[in-house]
């Protein structure tokens, strides 16, 4: 096994639900009704598949984000791996009439064949990892990305939209709209203390008492506790598996060439300047992140929840980089200059 290879066994030994998609740049197909594309899609060479690869697909977010993303026409191979049998899950998804095609592969050995196409394109494959601690795993995921020689910082991205998702449809209770017409963006990072809805951008009406901000920043905040309090000890496996699904369609159409692809997620980042990784809008295009639209502008509320969160996502991030052996850089020592250096200013460390 070459030094690559071991780097992607490395990655998904450790990310179950990890999601793959290799892109080639010749896929850039339009979006089309569906029985156009069961036509289209038979008869497409092999090097134009679109193929998303989920890793930890038998799981409970898994089979649901499967039986989701079969029902999309952008996908040609939808390829299912899990260290538990997958065989018996992805015949019964082969029964579901839809052209997208099914395959199933079982335990750590068959990993990569599961991932066939990532020798090729594994600096233009996609990975989107919903395992949590996504604060963490993202850093941890760069990293090993990184010592395979096989990093590209476009094209990792930790799956956030569970809060955008909870967020739009609690502005749009409030605001008594229609929940697909309500867009919010949420910044951050995926925890408690680090999800920051950004309610002043909220579109179409960003009109709040502060009672509703409170209210509805806390239930998006709190939202995975109210679940667990109500099914323990369950997860929010369904509407995780709508946002993955949600977030998982959006790269693939941003690699077909769609334009204005515009999505939340935590990414390495360069925003702001304590935060090597942050969860901002992002425009996504074939080769990724095309733009970071960086942090909106925040009002007080959002501001002060902002720099709140800006320890503990400093602590996650390291949190993920030590598990891999990234180690902080030694202090400085104004009492042992480097004597070609300028003298250290006090404080300066
Ligand atoms: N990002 C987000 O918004 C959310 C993330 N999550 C996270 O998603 C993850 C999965 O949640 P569930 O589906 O409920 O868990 P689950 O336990 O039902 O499923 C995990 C699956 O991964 C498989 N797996 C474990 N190790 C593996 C390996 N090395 N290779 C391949 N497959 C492996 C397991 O066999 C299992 O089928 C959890 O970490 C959870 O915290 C949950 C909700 C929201
Ligand atoms: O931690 C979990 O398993 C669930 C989660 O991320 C959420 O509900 O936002």
């Amino acid at each position: 096994m070459n030094r690559t290879l071991q780097t992607f066994y490395k990655i998904y030994e450790f990310y179950p639900n990890l999601i793959h998609i290799p892109t080639s740049k010749n896929i850039f197909r339009r979006c089309r009704p569906i029985s156009d594309a069961r036509n289209i899609a038979s008869s497409a060479p092999s090097g134009n598949l679109m193929k998303v690869t989920i890793v930890g697909a038998a799981g409970k977010i898994g089979q649901s984000l499967c039986l989701m993303l079969k029902q999309s026409p952008l996908i040609d191979v939808l390829c299912l791996h899990d260290i538990k049998p997958t065989s018996g899950f992805a015949m019964e998804l082969t029964h579901v009439d839809t052209n997208c095609k099914i395959t199933a592969f079982t335990g750590k050995d068959n990993l990569l064949p599961a991932l066939d196409n990532f020798k090729d394109y594994f600096l233009q494959a996609f990975i989107a990892i919903g395992t949590n601690p996504v604060n963490s795993l993202v850093p941890m995921a760069c990293e090993v990305l990184k010592k395979g020689g096989c990093y590209n910082p476009k094209t990792v991205f930790g799956i956030t939209t569970l809060d955008t998702v909870r967020a739009n449809t609690f502005v749009a209770q409030v605001q008594g709209l229609e929940p697909e017409c309500v867009v919010v963006p949420v910044i951050g990072g995926h925890t408690e203390e680090t999800i920051i809805p950004v309610l002043s951008k909220a579109k179409p009406c960003a009109e709040f008492t502060n009672e509703e901000l409170e209210n509805i920043t806390m239930s998006i905040r709190k939202a995975h506790e109210n679940i667990l309090k109500l099914k323990p000890p369950d997860s929010a496996p369904l509407s995780s598996a709508f946002a993955t699904a949600r977030f998982i369609i959006s790269l693939v159409k941003a690699i077909q060439g769609y334009p204005d692809i515009i999505e939340c997620a935590l990414v390495s980042s360069k925003v702001h300047p304590q935060l090597k990784y942050l969860s901002t809008p992002l425009l996504l295009g074939p080769n990724g992140v095309a733009k970071n639209l960086g942090i909106p502008e925040l009002s007080d509320f959002e501001s002060c929840m902002f720099d709140n969160a800006i320890p503990t996502l400093i602590s996650d991030i390291k949190m993920g980089e030590k598990f891999v052996g990234v180690q902080d850089p030694p202090p400085c020592d104004p009492c042992d200059p480097n004597p070609k250096a300028p003298r250290c200013p006090k404080n300066w460390c």
